[in-house]
């Protein structure tokens, strides 16, 4: 196993590629198994899969914070990368105001100690406003909404001016406008140089992005351009539905049936 920082191969292209990574938990079976993978550099890649396929595992590992049991992470990009987590409840039981939360993201560069500079204002406030928090930036984060708490945590995130910005499912649970909000604020930072990598349920989500990775059981089914990864074929495949009711065109469908699927509400996958 390793991880490396090499600077000179293949820098125009990937941001970050796998090797075959396999990683996971103690006295768990693999969460990613033999997973040879590339994140192209200053594009949009989005991580789909079904609960449990390996999508948070996969950002930990590229993130570092999960060192991989075997295979090779090799990352072509300067400085940490900025992972945003699926909500924890303990950042919501800290007392802390929605700019705090923004302003946490300075300290990669920062420190928490050393005070702000005018710079660091300037970003925290252009996150905020990016994504629609300046109103809201004096409330205590506990008291937010679920969506809005969700983009408080994307603004921190964005705070942290990472060249590899990772996102575990950053609009789960927001509506219609902030899921808009939040999808446009990560094409415009892909836009700007920043290799985005997102994890997600959202199909129409994913077919907006530049690149797409299928996985399953901890193993990657299909990648490239998600309108040739989200077939129906290889979307049957992942969620073991019916390949009828498995059409990117019908997004909700296909979350609807596989979240049925996963909770036990459909038990007969031929009866979607
Ligand atoms: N902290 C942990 N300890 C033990 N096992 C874990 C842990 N986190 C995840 N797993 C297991 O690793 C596997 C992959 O989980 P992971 O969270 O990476 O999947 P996912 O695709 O992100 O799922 P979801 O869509 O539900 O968020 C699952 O079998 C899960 O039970």
């Amino acid at each position: 196993m390793s991880t490396n920082h090499d600077a000179d191969h293949d820098t125009d292209r990937d941001a970050v590629r796998l090797t075959g990574v396999a990683a996971g938990y103690p006295r768990r079976p693999p969460a990613l198994r033999d997973l040879t993978a590339r994140l192209p550099r200053a594009r949009r890649t989005a991580v789909v899969g079904p609960n449990g396929a390996g999508k948070s595992t996969l950002l930990g590992v590229v993130a570092g914070v999960l060192r991989p049991a075997a295979g090779t992470v090799t990352r072509h990009h300067p400085g940490r990368p900025a992972l945003v987590a699926q909500r924890s409840a303990a950042a919501d039981a800290l007392p802390l105001t929605v700019r705090d939360a923004v302003t946490m993201g300075r300290w990669a560069h920062r420190g928490p100690w050393r005070p702000l500079t005018r710079h660091d204002r300037a970003v925290v406030r252009d996150c905020l406003d990016r994504l629609g928090l300046l109103d809201l930036a004096g409330r205590q984060l506990g008291e937010l909404s679920g969506g809005q708490r969700q983009r408080a945590l994307v603004a921190q995130g964005l705070a942290q001016e990472s060249e590899l910005l990772l996102l575990d499912e950053p609009a789960a649970g927001v509506d219609l406008a902030a899921s808009r909000r939040i999808s446009a604020v990560l094409a415009a930072a892909s836009e700007r140089g920043v290799t985005v990598v997102q994890a997600t349920h959202d199909l129409d989500e994913a077919l907006r992005a530049d690149h797409c990775l299928l996985l399953a059981d901890g193993r990657q089914l299909a990648a490239g351009p998600p309108a040739d990864v989200l077939t129906p074929e290889a979307l049957a495949r992942a969620w073991g539905l019916p390949r009828s009711v498995a059409t990117a065109s019908n997004a909700a469908t296909v979350s609807n049936a596989s979240n049925g699927l996963v909770n036990g509400l459909v038990s007969d996958p031929s009866c979607p």
